[in-house]
């Protein structure tokens, strides 16, 4: 059902199938996590029949969801019945719009295409109190009463509650489609305005909504495809994230096309649609973005990441949890620029320009493992010996000014990528990838801070030029990370730490600004680690399979897949599965 709006998502992008994922022997875009068979259902019909005994149902969800929809195909389920419930939709309670208007603004950014600042609102601010009160008036005893809209469950009534769920990637999907709303804001408008507002309001407001119902919901629902639901118990989906906070993590995959974009992921990895471009990101690891994926007798249920922090966190970050809570602060993800072209030259903010400007906690620190590359491939990192930040700021205004191209290694180093190489890039480094690297960022967890000072005067992927902010980058830029110190201090030394019969241990040590190191392992047959209360995000970089084993249970990983392996885990063996040696890069919390 494509439902009242004809075109409900803009990407080429496959949607998550309901059953039987395709079986691959690399790289897998659906990892999933199972649990018994017959604990997942599909279907709105499924779903009615179960509700059907129940009074009063709440029906809540994430932004994103389009909820008439939801009703229409539940209310056509239930008249099949026989039932006729009847529906109160909660967001007829919301503040007017240009009361949320006003509301929202100082944590817009005003004009800044790009940046805003994380809100302080809760969802509660969006709702006017006594009408959503009003709602629940005695009228409506007698029949069966459904309550539906974002934030049902802030309804101070009785009722079951299920909870739609949905991805990142398809809320984007659907707001490049026009087919779903911010919150409170009554219209679609442009996707790159929407999405700025999706994350510095709504998907913040709403999280912290998530984690107040959390043990709340009776039933969860994914609620990701445009014309299928599937859904499972609230007692089913909470037992199996206190399972999976004690086993290998492996979160779903999403890729997106980009204007410097290559071939490497279109090439490498299955089931991919090919008819694209290119593709520039992997979402490997950025987890404000991804989802879990679980499994019962094929049929597949996706949940946001989120969750499993607001549920379980402890459990994945051990002794980190204290600092950084429901925060995950460690992210992977491949930059391809295979047959593609060069990142802007850019760099990021500084912790305390962070705080202070978009009020993060957590800084835009990054660093380029190189996982494969062309022979001429470069990484543009640090100023020339010779730098004058005067006239650097003046070569890339006059570009900017008057779309003229600058020669950028006039002001910038460019080192020949090495493979297995890690480049340092700490908070105000001038950097960029070049053309023809698949970069494996492992990174600090924020990942929309770039400040892009110059971008080869080239246009973006809609005719537009993207945003490029000179001045930002100035206030943020170290100039002594220069000449011979950039190759001494930002490119990582590796060092054995330790070695057993056929592995060893290698340190890559970061930068002292990183909140995060990297390690290391060439194993022959097998090795055992311990987590030491800290969770680990590993990744295969050379080799075909792993096995990982965590108290006798195992699970296989491909190369170039990344995974969490949770605090909890205490200890893990990592077996290499194929006949040369595997590499497998672990990040972890200093
Ligand atoms: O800004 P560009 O040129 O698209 O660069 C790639 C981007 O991908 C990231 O590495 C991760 O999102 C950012 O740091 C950077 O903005």
């Amino acid at each position: 059902m494509e439902t009242t709006q004809t075109k409900i998502r803009e990407t080429s992008q496959f949607q998550l199938p309901v059953t039987n994922k395709p079986s691959v022997s690399g790289y897998d875009i659906y990892p999933v996590f199972s649990i018994p068979d017959g604990t997942i259902t599909i279907g709105y019909d499924t779903l009615a029949k179960e509700l059907a005994q129940y009074k009063c149902v709440k029906i809540d969800g994430y932004v994103g969801i389009r909820f008439d929809d939801v009703k229409q195909q539940l209310n056509d389920a239930f008249l099949a019945m026989g039932q006729e419930p009847t529906w109160i939709n909660i967001e007829s309670a919301l503040k007017p719009k240009h009361e949320i208007d006003e509301m929202i603004a100082p944590f817009l950014g005003g004009d800044d295409p790009v940046f805003g600042k994380i809100t302080t609102l809760e969802l509660s601010d969006f709702y006017n109190a006594s009408a959503l009160n009003e709602l629940c008036s005695p009228q409506h005893e007698g029949g069966m009463v459904i309550y539906y809209g974002i934030g049902a469950h802030m309804l101070p009534v009785e009722a079951k509650m299920v909870y739609f769920d949905i991805s990142k990637n398809e809320i984007q999907f659907r707001s490049r489609a026009g087919s779903v709303t911010n919150l409170g804001a009554g219209d679609a408008f442009d996707p790159k305005k929407m999405y700025k507002r999706f994350y510095f309001i709504d998907w913040l407001v709403l999280n912290k909504h998530k984690n107040n119902i959390k043990t709340a919901i009776d039933y969860l629902v994914d609620g990701q495809r445009t014309d299928e639901i599937t859904w499972t118990t609230g007692n089913t989906w909470r037992d199996s994230i206190a399972k999976l906070s004690k086993s290998p993590i492996r979160v779903r995959p999403w890729f997106e096309p980009g204007v410097w974009g290559g071939s490497w992921i279109k090439d490498k990895i299955e089931g991919l649609e090919k008819d694209v471009p290119n593709y520039a990101w992997s979402f490997e690891l950025i987890v404000p973005e991804n989802g879990i994926i679980i499994e019962s007798a094929g049929i597949l249920l996706e949940y946001s990441f989120d969750f499993l922090m607001y549920n379980a966190g402890k459990n994945v970050l051990g002794t980190d949890f204290d600092t950084y809570k429901y925060e995950f602060p460690i992210r992977f993800d491949f930059l391809d620029t295979f047959d593609g072209g060069n990142l802007s030259i850019q760099c990021h903010p500084q912790m305390e320009y962070m705080k202070q400007h978009f009020g993060e906690s957590i800084t835009q620190e990054e660093t380029y493992y190189i996982l494969d590359k062309k022979d001429d491939a470069l990484v543009y990192l640090g100023f020339q010996e010779n730098i004058n930040p005067d006239a650097f700021k003046q070569a890339l205004e006059h570009s900017a000014d008057n779309a003229v191209a600058l020669n950028i290694n006039d002001y910038v180093q460019a080192f020949k990528a090495n493979k297995h190489d890690l480049y340092l890039i700490p908070p105000g480094t001038i950097h960029g990838s070049g053309e023809n690297n698949l970069v494996l960022e492992i990174s600090a967890t924020p990942y929309i801070y770039t400040f892009k000072m110059y971008d080869w005067v080239r246009l973006d992927m809609d005719g537009k030029p993207r945003p490029i902010n000179i001045d930002r980058g100035m206030e943020n830029l170290d100039f002594e990370r220069k000449g011979d110190r950039v190759s001494a201090e930002l490119i990582s030394s590796p060092e054995v730490i330790e070695t057993g019969d056929d592995w060893t241990l290698e340190h890559l040590p970061t930068h002292a600004n990183h909140l995060y190191d990297v390690h290391r392992y060439s194993i022959g047959t097998e090795v055992r680690v311990a987590t030491n209360q800290k969770a680990h995000v590993l990744s295969l970089v050379e080799g075909e399979h792993i096995e990982i084993i965590v108290n006798g249970e195992s699970a296989v990983f491909a190369y170039a897949e990344t995974f969490i392996i949770p605090a909890a885990c205490n200890h893990y063996i990592i077996k290499n599965k194929s006949d040369k040696p595997a590499l497998v890069v672990k990040s972890f919390i200093k």
